[in-house]
C-alpha cells in the first residue's frame, strides 16, 4: 500500500473573506432598531456572509445541497441498527424527493442532486442522481486500508467537481455504517480514545456499542504506523462519501463559497478538510448539534459553534438544510431592519 497522494488543488490556499465588508456590517448592525447584540447569533451570521461576499448586505439565494452516499466495508461487522442494502434505497428515495433532506431542499428551492459513489445495491438512473462510483464499497477497515490511494483521489475529485458558484453549499452523506467511519476518523485525526467519540448512530443498543467502540480501537491500532497525516488517516479509515465532502468543501470555498457543515459525519469530513488546508476553516459554519454522542467534543475540538440544536441525529445534510432558513432570515434582518435614524428611534446613550 502506497502512502495517499492527494490531488493538487487540496493545496491551493483559499483567500479569507473580506475583513472590511465585516466591519461594514458589524457598524450597519449598530444602526439598526434593537438593543445592541440583541440578535445574538443572527447578528454574527450577517457579519460572516458581509464577508464572504464581499459586501455589506449578502443575500442568500443561490443554495447547493449534494448529498453524497456510499457503502462502507465495516457495515460487515454489524455496527449499523440497518442493513447496507438501505444505502442505495435511500439513494433512490432522495431523488423522488421523500427523504428529509429532500423535503428540506424543496422548502429551500435549492440546487438539489445525490451523487453515487458506489454502492452495494443497483440504483436506477434518475435526472437528480449524479453516478460517480468508485467502487461497490469501502474495504473493512478493521482488516485492511479502506480504501486505495487511487480510490481516494477519486472520491476527493468527485467531491470537488460538485462544488460550483452559489450563495451557500450544503453537503449530505448516506452510508450504512459511516458513524464507525467517522468516529475512527475523529479518533485518529484528535488522538481522542474510541469511548469519547463513538456513538450509537441510527440507533444500535449497549453490547453493539461496545463491539462498535472495540473495532475502532481494533483499527486504530492496525493502521498506528500510517495514521500520521489527514491525507492517510482518511485513506485508512474512510468512507467515499466523506472524502467526496472534503473535496467539496474545498472546492467551494476556493471558489468563495461557504459551507453549512451538517451533523457528527459532515463534521469528521470537516476536520479532515481543515487538516488538509488549514485555509478553509473560516468558510465553514457549523449548522447544529448532532445528539451523535461525538459530536460536542469533535465540535469543542475544532472551536466551532453549532447554530442549532435540536436533538436530530438524522445526517443527509437536514440540520445543515434547517440551519441555511435561519441563516436566510438572519440575512433578512440586517438588510431590511429600519435604522435608528430611518425610523426615529432614539439610539442609547
Ligand atoms: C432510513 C435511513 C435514512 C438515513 N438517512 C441518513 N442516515 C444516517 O444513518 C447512517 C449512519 O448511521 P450508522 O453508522 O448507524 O449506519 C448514515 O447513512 C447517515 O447518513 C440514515 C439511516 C437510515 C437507516
Ligand atoms: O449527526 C449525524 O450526522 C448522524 C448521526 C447519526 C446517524 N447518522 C448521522
Amino acid at each position: 500500500m502506497t502512502t495517499a497522494t492527494i490531488p493538487d488543488w487540496v493545496n491551493h490556499v483559499i483567500t479569507a473573506p473580506s475583513a472590511s465588508a465585516e466591519a461594514e456590517a458589524r457598524a450597519h448592525q449598530t444602526q439598526l432598531t434593537k438593543p445592541a447584540g440583541s440578535l445574538g447569533r443572527l447578528e454574527s451570521l450577517a457579519v460572516a456572509f458581509a464577508g464572504f461576499q464581499g459586501c455589506v448586505k449578502p443575500t442568500l439565494e443561490r443554495i447547493v445541497i449534494r448529498v453524497f452516499a456510499a457503502d462502507h466495508g465495516i457495515a460487515a461487522q454489524g455496527t449499523s441498527a440497518y442493513p447496507q442494502e438501505v444505502t442505495a434505497q435511500m439513494l433512490a428515495n432522495f431523488c423522488h424527493g421523500g427523504a428529509a433532506v429532500s423535503v428540506l431542499a424543496g422548502l429551500l428551492d435549492a440546487d438539489f442532486r445525490a451523487v453515487n459513489l458506489g454502492c452495494v445495491g443497483k440504483v436506477a438512473p434518475h435526472k437528480n442522481l449524479i453516478d460517480n462510483t468508485i467502487a461497490s464499497a469501502t474495504a473493512d477497515f478493521s482488516s485492511a486500508p479502506a480504501m486505495t490511494a487511487e480510490r481516494l483521489s477519486a472520491a476527493l475529485n468527485a467531491g470537488f467537481a460538485q462544488a460550483q458558484q452559489g450563495d451557500l453549499f450544503i453537503g449530505g452523506e448516506m452510508g450504512i455504517g459511516n458513524t464507525t467511519s467517522a468516529a475512527a476518523l475523529l479518533a485518529a485525526l484528535f488522538h481522542l480514545a474510541p469511548e469519547a467519540i463513538t456513538g450509537k448512530g441510527t440507533g444500535i443498543d449497549e453490547a453493539t456499542l461496545a463491539r462498535k467502540t472495540q473495532l475502532i480501537g481494533k483499527a486504530l491500532k492496525l493502521h498506528r504506523d500510517q495514521l500520521t497525516n489527514p491525507a492517510a488517516i482518511l485513506q485508512r479509515l474512510g468512507g467515499f462519501e466523506i472524502a467526496a465532502l472534503v473535496g467539496a468543501y474545498i472546492g467551494s470555498a476556493q471558489q468563495g463559497v461557504p459551507v453549512l457543515v451538517d451533523g457528527f459525519i459532515s463534521t469528521a469530513a470537516a476536520a479532515i478538510a481543515v487538516a488538509l488546508q488549514p485555509t478553509l476553516a473560516p468558510w465553514l459554519l457549523y449548522a447544529h448539534l448532532s445528539n451523535e454522542s461525538g459530536h460536542k467534543l469533535a465540535l469543542n475540538k475544532l472551536n466551532a459553534q453549532p447554530i442549532l440544536a435540536l436533538d436530530m441525529r438524522l445526517g443527509e445534510g437536514s440540520g445543515a438544510a434547517l440551519a441555511a432558513g435561519v441563516v436566510r432570515q438572519a440575512l433578512a434582518l440586517h438588510n431590511t431592519m429600519a435604522t435608528f435614524a430611518d425610523a426615529g428611534v432614539s439610539h442609547a446613550d
